[in-house]
């Protein structure tokens, strides 16, 4: 638990004598400063530190200068306050292979470039309009997933996989649904791609992952000793090949059949209008190279991280059957026991919101965000963080602060319901304006894929619990260990067997 040490956040005494004081921290051994000493799970040592030292500390990994900052008020310095210092990115070098070295949105550094590509990605793909005409796409994902675990038979399933795979079809039919179909059509070639294109994004975020030597040591970077740069580049090159080809595809079709792929109501999928965008400002089209960085943002940013969510949605359920029973309720009395979920329904479920939510806190499957990195020297908090130091933001640890929380640590979704909750909740960024929720990060680099994030999340966790009852397989104990990675995974994944709910059995089919 918390002490009161994390909410201290003192004043140092010489602050003013010097105006360039770093926060305190441990020293660590020289060259490899703390690393040594830091497990494998970074956002629970780093909160176990800022018990001891505070709410802002520093410490250095290998030859890197790092900051983690864990309270709500020292949050909003860095991401309101000095928004446009902190806007910046360190990305390690996996990430900058992936993204021809921050030429997509996640890693690109603040300025025009990241702001157009934004732009785009919001407007072309994130709005209300664009998200409602790529819904048929995600019913079709979620129908799917219906079928294939009724036609399981009950047998036992690996959730966050279930969840995985009805995610990445969803992105695929969104980026080249009116190219190519989502790969289970009767065009080959589609199949080939679609199912390349899923194993190869599972890898990408598995090396994505890896501890890096190169991140804490530049000047040994170039020798790549683990390989991962090497390997990064393989598997993000097929990646590359799988979007080439596609957008080869996307391309003629437009020369054949122009402004023909219309065919989601009205809607053509997110590749087209990348292809067609021209900046209304200045006549000019995003280059290839761009469009392929955004949608390998997508890929990473958008898959793991919604199905991991669902994942340890469904696992604090099976560990608290009461909670389960009340949203299934919900579901039954806005649904009814003879429809299947749309995404129509999603606005009326406040508890399951609440649900996810709760999720999200305790949670939260970017613990440390994604750090940010100053670019010139800034105070935070009395204390100095120079230009390039990499900052982390702790939400796992402000989730779980009691000054915040009343029993930070136990699942209570009902602690997001309010006296409002008659009012259907609409978004999981409720608390817009505080800093001690922040599952989405903050400020300008907020996720650019809420909106995305959100009716996934939802659609799915909504359509598990309406259609099936789930169990935990005879002689298994569910737990809620997790491991700290691109997304903070579950150690053990979540495998359970399912029953239909609904009396009405075609509507599995
Ligand atoms: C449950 C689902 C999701 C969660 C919890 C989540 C969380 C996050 C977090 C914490 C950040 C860093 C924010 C910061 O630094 O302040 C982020 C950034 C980002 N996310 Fe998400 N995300 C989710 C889904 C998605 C989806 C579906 C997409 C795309 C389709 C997406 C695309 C991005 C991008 C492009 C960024 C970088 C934004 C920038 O640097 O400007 N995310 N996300």
């Amino acid at each position: 638990r918390l002490s009161g040490n994390l909410r201290a956040e003192k004043t140092p005494a010489n602050a003013t004598n010097s105006g360039r004081l770093l926060p305190p921290g441990p020293h660590g051994l020289p060259i490899l400063g703390y690393l040594p000493f830091i497990g494998p799970n970074l956002h629970q040592d780093f909160m176990n530190l800022a018990l001891h030292y505070g709410p802002i500390f520093k410490l250095s990994l290998g030859r890197k200068l790092c900051v983690v900052v864990s309270s709500p008020s020292l949050a909003k310095q860095v991401v309101r306050d000095h928004d446009v210092t902190f806007a910046n990115r360190n990305p390690n070098v996996a990430a900058g292979v992936f993204s021809y070295g921050g030429r997509d949105i996640a890693f690109s550094p603040y300025g025009a470039e990241w702001r157009l590509l934004r732009k785009i990605f919001v407007h072309k793909m994130q709005s209300k309009q664009s998200m409602d005409s790529f819904y048929p796409l995600r019913r079709k994902e979620v129908r799917k997933m219906v079928a294939e675990l009724y036609n399981g038979g009950g047998g036992e399933v690996d959730v966050g996989r279930v969840a995985f795979t009805t995610v990445i079809g969803m992105i695929s039919g969104m980026f080249w649904g009116g190219t190519l179909g989502n790969g289970d059509g009767d065009d080959d070639v589609a199949k080939v791609v679609g199912g390349e294109f899923r194993s190869t994004a599972s890898k990408l975020v598995e090396v994505l992952g890896r501890p890096n030597v190169s991140d804490f040591f530049p000047i040994l970077a170039r020798f790549d000793l683990q390989g991962v740069k090497k390997e990064m580049k393989r598997v993000s090159g097929g990646m590359e090949k799988i979007f080439d080809f596609v957008i080869d595809r996307c391309i003629d079709d437009m020369m054949n059949k122009p402004r023909s792929h219309d065919d989601h109501n009205g809607q053509q999928d997110f590749l087209h209008s990348l292809l067609e965008f021209k900046d209304q400002d200045t006549g000019n089209s995003i280059t290839r190279q761009q469009i392929k960085a955004m949608l390998m943002d997508i890929v990473i940013g958008g898959t793991d991280t919604s199905s991991t969510t669902i994942e340890w949605a469904m696992s604090e359920l099976i560990q608290h059957p009461e909670v389960k029973k009340i949203a299934q309720q919900e579901l039954t009395r806005v649904i009814g026991p003879d429809s299947v979920v749309e995404e129509s329904h999603i606005p009326n479920l406040p508890f399951l919101h609440a649900i996810v939510k709760e999720t999200l806190r305790l949670h939260p499957v970017a613990p440390l965000l994604l750090p940010r990195c100053p670019t010139k020297g800034c105070h935070v908090g009395g204390h100095f963080i120079p230009e390039g130091t990499k900052v982390f933001l702790n939400v796992w640890a402000m989730h779980r602060d009691p000054e915040f929380w009343v029993d930070p640590t136990s699942f209570h979704p009902e602690r997001f319901l309010n006296e409002n909750d008659e009012q259907p909740t609409r978004s999981l960024d409720y608390l817009g304006g505080s800093f001690h929720y922040l599952p989405f990060g903050s400020g300008r680099r907020i996720c650019a894929g809420l909106p995305l994030g959100e009716r996934m999340v939802m659609y799915v966790l909504a359509t598990l619990l309406h259609m099936f009852d789930w169990e935990l397989p005879e002689g298994v104990v569910a737990d809620t260990k997790e491991k700290f990675g691109v997304v903070l995974e579950k150690v053990n994944p979540l495998v359970l067997v399912s029953r239909p709910r609904l009396p009405n059995l075609s509507l599995y089919k």
